[in-house]
């Protein structure tokens, strides 16, 4: 398979490291649909071939596990649906859906335009001109959001402790990346002992909701209430203290980091292009007014939707999977032994030419039925496919719909001059050191007029 040129011995780790969907995307520009990295001694096949991806993902799914990228992630998520495999994942995610399905999903519209419209008291309290770090609001907005809607509690006044905890588990993570060597955090020094308080601080948070529900014996029906109730159809048993504790840690994280990695991408690219921020706001002012968002509305807002399907094209809150296939296959003619890392990077898809002209330009219209028609469906993988498509792709996209519908109507964030945004690509794609912007009231520059001329 084509390999682009690296280093004798550690190969392309550097490379991956310190820019994984570049390099990837330029080893796939130069040498095509197959391309093999080196780690040491091991390889990492990138594939970016529409077929190929259906294949691993979606036809022969069971012949392939998550890699050994995601055994960090058990750090932090235990066996949660996100990492746990075979017949427990099979069952967890069973008893998970109903709480992800459309109906389930619209009945959460409410909370999630509370939430959004409390934050937007909260930004006017702070005034126009005020500088935000608008990643971190965008964490704890859907840090909230999760909290309300999945189970049933107010994580308001946790959401801050609980961010940076969990700031500081995900920076772990990343850094260990795939290398089981790095992963020993029982070896004392300053990092593996701040990871570990952070890991207690989350831990508190989540058996915190567990106790206070088994305390009160019965809660509102949400997703919590189904995991405690959920009985194993052959032994009658519920899922442990642990096992609980795993899948609830998983929705909670999964749930919101990466919303609100994609809704902080989105403000970054409307710094750029105001006249997108027109048109949001244009379709806004017709379907929403000053309203908290309905189910209906959000299905009418054609155009936030597309705002954001783009957005994920540039830059995706997960830009790569994973997969290693169980026995020796083929994909793509050639032959993969048992346990090859196997990557699928949505990052490198959406910036395929041949589906996505001029690719890095954003232009959310490429989204509208006339321009999508006969775009293949691999082609835009931002929640992934097949059996393990992402469980919340509806609750994101409605939430993300409400937020930035709610919020582009009243505010303006402005870049803060100077400042250079990165992508800090790990498990997730993230905004290096935040976002600082300007927030701007609307309508308080011309308020302040007003007041003047009285
Ligand atoms: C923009 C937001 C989101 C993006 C881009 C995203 C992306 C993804 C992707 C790509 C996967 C598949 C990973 C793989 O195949 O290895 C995934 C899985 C998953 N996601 Fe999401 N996700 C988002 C929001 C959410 C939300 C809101 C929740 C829950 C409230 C959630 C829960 C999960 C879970 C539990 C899985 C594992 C599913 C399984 O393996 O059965 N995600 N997500």
């Amino acid at each position: 398979m084509p390999t682009p040129p690296g280093r004798l011995l550690t190969g392309h780790f550097q490379a991956l490291w310190n820019d994984g969907p570049r390099t990837m995307l330029e080893g796939h520009r130069d040498h095509g649909d197959h391309v093999r990295f080196r780690f040491g001694p091991f390889s990492y096949v990138s594939l970016r071939d529409l077929e190929d991806v259906r294949k691993v993902l979606v036809t022969d799914a069971q012949r392939y596990t998550k890699s050994k990228v995601y055994t960090a992630l058990k750090l932090l998520l235990g066996e949660g649906l996100v990492t746990s495999e075979g017949a427990m994942w099979q069952r967890q995610r069973k008893l998970s859906s109903p709480a992800f399905r459309p109906r389930a999903v619209a009945s959460f519209t409410e909370a999630m335009g509370a939430c959004t419209r409390d934050l937007g008291e909260r930004w006017r309290g702070l005034g126009d001109g005020a500088e935000l770090d608008v990643h971190d609001e965008m964490m704890r907005l859907t840090l909230r959001i999760v909290g309300m809607t999945l189970v049933s509690k107010d994580l308001e006044g946790e959401a801050r402790a609980f961010g940076e905890a969990l700031s500081t588990v995900l920076e772990y993570i990343n850094d260990v990346g795939g290398n089981p060597l790095a992963s020993i955090l029982w070896i004392p020094t300053a990092k593996n002992r701040r990871t570990l308080a952070a890991r207690d601080t989350l831990d508190a948070v989540i058996q915190g909701i567990i106790d206070e529900r088994r305390r009160a014996g019965s809660g509102p029906g949400d997703l919590l209430d189904m995991l405690m109730a959920a009985r194993d159809e052959d032994t009658g048993e519920g899922m442990d203290a642990r096992q609980l504790r795993d899948e609830l840690m998983t929705l909670v994280v999964a749930g919101h980091e990466t919303t609100s990695n994609a809704l902080s991408w989105t403000w970054y690219l409307l710094s750029q292009h105001p006249e997108h921020v027109q048109r949001l706001r244009a379709e806004v002012d017709e379907v929403l007014g000053d309203r908290l968002p309905t189910p209906e509305d959000l299905a009418k807002l054609e155009h936030t939707e597309r705002v954001l399907k783009e957005s994920m094209r540039v830059y995706p809150p997960v830009w790569a999977v994973e997969r290693e296939p169980s026995e020796a296959v083929e994909v793509g003619g050639y032959r993969l032994p048992k346990g090859t890392m196997i990557g699928i990077s949505p990052y490198v898809l959406h910036r395929d030419p041949q589906h996505w002209p001029d690719p890095e330009r954003f232009d959310p219209d490429r989204f509208t039925p006339e321009r999508s028609a006969g775009r293949p469906r691999y082609a835009y993988l931002p929640f992934g496919a097949g059996p393990r498509v992402c469980i919340g792709a509806g609750f994101a996209l409605t939430e993300a719909k409400a937020i930035l519908a709610m919020l582009v109507r009243r505010f303006d964030l402005e870049r803060v001059p100077g400042q250079a945004v990165h992508m800090e690509p790990g498990i997730t794609l993230r905004p290096k050191h935040g976002l600082r912007m300007r927030l701007r009231v609307r309508g308080a520059a011309q308020a302040q007029d007003l007041s003047s001329v009285a």
